[in-house]
């Protein structure tokens, strides 16, 4: 299953968004996105997810249009995971799951025992079995994030597209997910902020910068200390390991220690109020 952009453009509000993007995404592989805020990450997810229309180029998804490919087609080859997913529905954590088995059920196709095993699985792989008959609106922002993954999962994509995943997560289920995702025959495609965290868990990163792919590679050879500063504006040092892994370290910037300087009187300087 192969998934591509080939010279994608994508404007709103009059204001071009994505810029002449072309990326292939290799069967199998986990590829991170990372890049500033309001760089294009997300755009460029609703596009490989078929939720937006380029307004040149085209996604194709194994080798075919996927604006071309029936919703049910597509959710049944790709899951995507968005970064402020929510319901407004009174549902359980059990039900939010449920949903992922929407693109096999029809008139002939009910709901299955099988249906049951994919859910009870999933919920058992980001760990909330224990949660599964609470009301959703109960739940945590994590928990919501990692039902998110679970219906996801539930789905039985070839392809998982995560915008963000880890970013309602306390470390030790950033960690777990990112090993779960990791460990599933999926092809990933993921949008992350933490840039140790997509040496750790890419096998390439494609950056973005203004709307433009300004690099695609093996982490080695895209996190350098001279992008990091030139893409993110911040001083890094970078320790490559023996096994290859990369290790970013940041420095503190200036201008962050004169912010701290002018606080307020009144707030202590332990930050209290
Ligand atoms: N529907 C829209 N109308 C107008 N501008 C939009 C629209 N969608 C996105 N944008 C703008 O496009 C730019 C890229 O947004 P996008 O959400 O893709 O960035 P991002 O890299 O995912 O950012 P973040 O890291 O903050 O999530 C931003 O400047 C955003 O304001």
């Amino acid at each position: 299953m192969t998934l591509s952009v080939s010279h994608v453009s994508w404007s709103a509000g009059g204001t071009e968004i994505l810029r002449d993007i072309s990326l292939t995404v290799e069967t199998g592989e986990f590829l991170g996105i990372i890049g500033p805020n309001g760089s294009g990450k997300t755009s460029l997810m609703s596009l490989f997810a078929g939720l937006r229309k380029p307004r040149s180029g085209v996604v194709l998804l194994d080798g075919a249009p996927i604006g071309s490919l029936s919703r049910r087609d597509v959710a049944q080859r790709l899951a995507l995971v968005e970064q402020q997913a929510d319901t407004g529905e009174r549902i359980t954590a059990r039900q939010a799951v449920e949903i992922g088995r929407t693109p096999y059920l029809g008139p002939l196709l009910p709901w299955s025992p099988d249906d049951d095993r994919i859910v009870d699985a999933a919920l058992d792989n980001v760990d909330m079995t224990h949660l599964a008959g609470r009301s959703w609106h109960t739940l945590s922002g994590g928990e919501r994030q990692r039902l998110h993954i679970a219906r996801a999962i539930a789905q039985q994509p070839e392809i998982l597209l995560l915008d963000e995943p880890t970013n309602h997560l306390d470390i030790g289920h950033q960690i777990s997910l990112l090993d779960l995702v990791q460990r599933q025959e999926l092809t990933v495609v993921a949008a992350l902020h933490d840039l140790n965290h997509a040496a750790m868990y890419c096998d390439r990163i494609a950056v973005m910068q203004v709307g433009c792919l300004v690099a695609l590679g093996r982490p080695r050879d895209v996190l350098t200390e001279e992008r990091i500063r030139d893409v993110f504006g911040v001083d890094a040092e970078i320790d490559v390991d023996g096994g290859g892994l990369c290790h970013l370290r940041f420095r503190t910037q200036r201008s962050h220690a004169r912010v701290t300087a002018v606080r307020p009187a009144n707030l202590s300087a332990t930050g209290g109020r």
